[in-house]
């Protein structure tokens, strides 16, 4: 048996027989369900005392909770990779993990397509209040006393904050809607990966977009990065499109800025404390409502896991995780100069 081991938390639904094929370079370990200190008991008793790598799974934050600075302090010494399924990773403490010498990757690029269809998905539904008439034929009323004309897309300006992968998606799709697209990101982008989009302040793409459309990813300083006050930069009627996480808007801003009529409507996936639901979203008509499916499709799913486990055999075998996360592949490289 493979002196070195790695171990899964949860489960991989689509790419299996990769997980499987890793037997012959590590001895596999699984903890598919259980909780909490279950785990945490686990680690402690050194049943995973030969674990160098973990494939964190899309369903493993329910079993165990956050990576946070209580469970990291009690991974295996022998640990040097987590391989986290998911583009969002704001469930693990990365800081911690880098203190311990503890390379964490994410899955960039295969989530790009199917969250960036949601997020157009969101945005017509928003434009068009669709919920109203989708209520009003499934009540029996045909389109009730509610529906209103909606907006078109065409002509309109999207903001994109975070232009990285998935907001050149939804870049890519919103174009072919006639929409004008600008963006801001902490740096501009290069002339190839910015095209035809214009390069804004924070303040002037507040203040200028029709639609705006979050795409970036929370950490500490992007946490309610929309509040009250950005709202109040906002042009009135703005729609707001969310695939991104949901502590990036302040939700109860939110909800007083839907009331107000500042934002026309809302399009979202994502929640502050998701399963939990602001009720003052949920019993806004305005608000087109999917729970956190972005990247739910058969295909991204298995693009996923793959990428996870390209990952995991990267980082054994050569020492080098494939799509490791920004701050720790900044971090290696400034170390380097
Ligand atoms: O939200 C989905 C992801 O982070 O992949």
């Amino acid at each position: 048996m493979p002196a070195q081991a790695a171990l899964l938390i949860g489960d991989i639904d689509h790419a299996r027989k990769a997980w499987e094929d890793l037997s012959s370079i590590l001895t596999l370990k699984e903890f598919p369900n259980g909780t909490r200190s279950e785990f945490l008991q686990n680690c402690k008793d050194g049943k995973y005392d030969d674990v160098v790598a973990i494939y964190r799974s899309n369903t493993s934050n329910k079993i165990t909770g956050n990576f946070n600075e209580e469970l990291i302090s009690v991974l295996p010494k022998s640990l040097k990779y987590i391989c986290h399924n998911g583009a969002g990773y704001d469930n693990i403490d990365v800081i911690a993990c880098s203190e311990r010498g503890i390379s964490v990757s994410s899955t960039p690029v295969a989530v790009n397509n199917a969250t960036a269809d949601v997020g157009i998905f969101l945005m017509i539904g928003a434009l068009r209040q669709a919920y109203i008439p989708l209520t009003a034929i499934r009540a029996g009323t045909w389109q009730g006393k509610d529906t209103r004309l909606g907006h078109d897309p065409q002509g309109k300006t999207l903001g994109i904050l975070g232009m990285g992968g998935i907001g050149r998606e939804i870049a890519v799709r919103a174009r072919a809607f006639g929409m004008k697209i600008q963006y801001h990101n902490r740096s501009r982008l290069s002339a190839e990966l910015e095209g035809d989009a214009k390069y804004v302040s924070f303040d002037d793409l507040l203040a200028s977009s029709d639609v705006l459309s979050l795409n970036l990813s929370l950490n500490a300083s992007t946490r309610h990065i929309i509040g009250e006050r950005e709202f109040k930069k906002m042009k009135d009627g703005i729609v707001i499109v969310n695939t991104a996480r949901g502590a990036l808007i302040d939700e109860k801003a939110l909800v007083d800025a839907l009331e107000s009529g500042k934002v026309r409507s809302a399009g979202l996936d994502v929640y502050e404390n998701e399963p939990e639901v602001e009720p003052g979203l949920l019993k806004n008509p305005r608000v087109m409502l999917l729970p956190h499916i972005g990247t739910m499709t058969f295909e991204t799913q298995k693009d996923m896991e793959i990428l996870v486990l390209d990952n995991l055999r990267s980082a054994v075998e050569k020492g080098e995780l494939l799509t490791q996360v920004p701050e720790q592949k900044k971090a290696k490289n400034s170390s380097n100069l």
